[in-house]
């Protein structure tokens, strides 16, 4: 079943248009990579399916039915639970309060604080802590664990490695793959190359709001790669 589906969309902030004519869909059990430059209109893909920025012409399916009019939990029911740039923690609660809130969508599925706090030992030891006390990895880690507590078929994640030593992407790469090994699909916006090859397993590149290529990331040379990415 497809999870996400953008057919043909057009979006925008007020009157400026970002996407132009954007399609592409995932479905259950795939891992999908959207890449391209600073400011070609990624994280706009992400606000355009969460109602942040307005849909124009086009249509967006989630969970295989037609959006209509998008509301801030519409994505979140759908199973579609979203990793932001720049993490979104919140600092007036502690890192247990921040991961319960990611259950507030009260989506059915197997994930608990227990289950997150195995997959990430150190959020458990500092459960008690303001979410911001963190280190940057662990913030991370937090964001992705408050996503996983909506239960969702499809993760997304906007640029987990900004701002991590390459230790800390490693130890994020495997929690991806293990995740996806669980079933969970991925969509991973990310410049960071050595984690997209080994995350995802197909791709859209991203230039100007429109998408200029898609195929599978064994096919991608490092030549296209320098082409749309900074390398
Ligand atoms: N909330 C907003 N209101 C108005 N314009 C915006 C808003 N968010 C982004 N933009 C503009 O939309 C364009 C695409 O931005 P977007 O954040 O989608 O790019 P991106 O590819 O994710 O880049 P980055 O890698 O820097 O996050 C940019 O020109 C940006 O200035």
């Amino acid at each position: 079943m497809s999870l996400l589906a953008f057919r043909d969309v057009d979006s925008f902030y007020g009157r400026a248009q970002v996407l132009r004519g954007v399609s592409f869909e995932i479905g259950a059990g795939e891992r999908v990579a959207i890449l391209g430059r600073n400011g070609v209109g990624k994280t706009t893909v992400v606000n355009t399916f969460l109602g942040i920025a307005s849909l124009g012409k086009g249509e967006i399916t989630l969970a295989g039915k037609p959006s209509g009019r998008i509301r801030n939990y519409t994505a979140a029911r759908a199973g579609i639970s979203v990793v932001p740039q720049g993490r979104r923690i919140i600092g007036a609660l502690s890192v247990k309060e921040n991961l319960v809130l990611g259950s507030a969508v009260d989506r059915k599925g197997s994930w608990t604080l227990e289950r997150v706090f195995n997959l990430f030992p150190i959020l458990r030891e500092r459960q008690d802590t303001s979410g911001t006390a963190l280190s940057g990895g662990q913030q991370q880690m937090l964001a992705i664990g408050r996503a996983l507590m909506a239960n969702p078929a499809l993760l997304v994640l906007d640029e987990p490695s900004e701002g991590l030593a390459p230790v800390i992407i490693d130890e994020l790469a495997d929690v991806f793959v293990r995740l996806a090994g669980e079933g969970t699909s991925l969509l991973l916006i990310e410049q960071h190359i050595s984690l997209v090859r080994r995350v995802a397993q197909t791709y859209h590149m991203l230039s100007k709001g429109a998408v200029v290529e898609s195929g599978t990331l064994a096919e991608l040379t490092d030549e296209q790669l320098k082409r749309h990415v900074a390398v």
